[in-house]
């Protein structure tokens, strides 16, 4: 059986870098181009690259995908970044390229994929959620995709149950003293050397709380969702947001 032809964009980055060698080791797949920032799109093309995986910056990530989706390359994405106006321009580009796949991944990893799932499942029976994301002080934003996605799935969760917006009485606070508010959600961002990529989904009810705890202690926990996600993006035309969909979760 031929291998299925991967190139990765963001290849010297730290999450590109482990992706090439994930990518390299997997018997099903074949590294056809690694590139960094100044190297040429024209390389995906010209290596048949069949799907690329894109970990690049959030600066970056639109002019590759817009090359891509071009070409008819399908593409994995663990870029941060996205906005509606960003989703919708890249609909757009999909629009014209029917049978084109894009997977946007907020978090490769096992663990953090279903810390989103256990939140979204939890938030309507708790009065109070808030969301804390810990990551290496490299980061270039805050706060975390991963974070924002988390957010934005409670607040969803909890207007479909009809729960009330959650209490919140203060009066006064220093800017940025109850994070940023995504949805309806507190969300705070810490950067500290030592720390890879965490999140803490803290939910509070009355004389009680639950805590969901996720840790990536090293990129390696990204590479199984990005090896599924080439596998799967290539039968899986337009856009999928988040790799529980490529997921059994039940
Ligand atoms: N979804 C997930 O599970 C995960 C997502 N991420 C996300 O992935 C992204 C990368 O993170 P990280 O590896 O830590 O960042 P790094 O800064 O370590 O890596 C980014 C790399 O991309 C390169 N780059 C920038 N522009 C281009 C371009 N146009 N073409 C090719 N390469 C380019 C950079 O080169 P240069 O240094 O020359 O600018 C750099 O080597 C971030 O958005 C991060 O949040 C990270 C981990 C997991
Ligand atoms: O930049 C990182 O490191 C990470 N970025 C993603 C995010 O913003 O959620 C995923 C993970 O948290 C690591």
């Amino acid at each position: 059986m031929s291998k299925l032809r991967v190139a990765v964009l963001g290849a010297k980055g730290r999450i590109g870098s482990e992706a090439v060698r994930a990518v390299e080791a997997a018997d099903d797949l074949e590294l056809v181009a690694a590139l960094g920032r100044v190297d040429s799109l024209d390389a995906l093309t010209g290596s048949g690259a069949q799907v690329a995986v894109e970990l690049t910056t959030p600066d970056s990530v639109m002019d590759n995908l817009d090359f891509c989706v071009r070409h008819g390359i399908h593409a994995v994405v663990g870029t941060t970044g996205w906005t509606d106006e960003r989703l919708a321009r890249l609909k757009g580009w999909l629009d014209l390229s029917p049978e084109t796949g894009v997977l946007i991944a907020p978090n490769f990893s096992i663990g953090a994929v279903l810390t989103m799932r256990f939140a979204q499942l939890a938030a309507p029976y708790f009065e109070s959620v808030e969301v804390v994301e810990l990551h290496h002080p490299n980061k270039v934003d805050a706060p975390s995709g991963t974070a924002t996605r988390t957010a934005q799935l409670i607040a969803a969760a909890r207007a479909e149950a009809g729960c009330a917006p959650q209490p919140d009485a203060t009066t006064t606070a220093l800017d940025g003293a109850r994070g940023a508010n995504v949805d309806g959600v507190p969300v705070h961002a810490v950067r500290l050397r030592g720390l890879l990529a965490h999140q803490e989904v803290l939910l509070g009810g009355e004389g009680e709380t639950l805590t969901v705890r996720h840790d990536s202690l090293h990129h390696s926990s990204f590479m199984p969702g990005i090896l599924l996600g080439c596998r799967r993006v290539v039968s899986a035309p337009g856009l999928t947001f988040g790799l529980e969909h490529f997921l059994d979760l039940g």
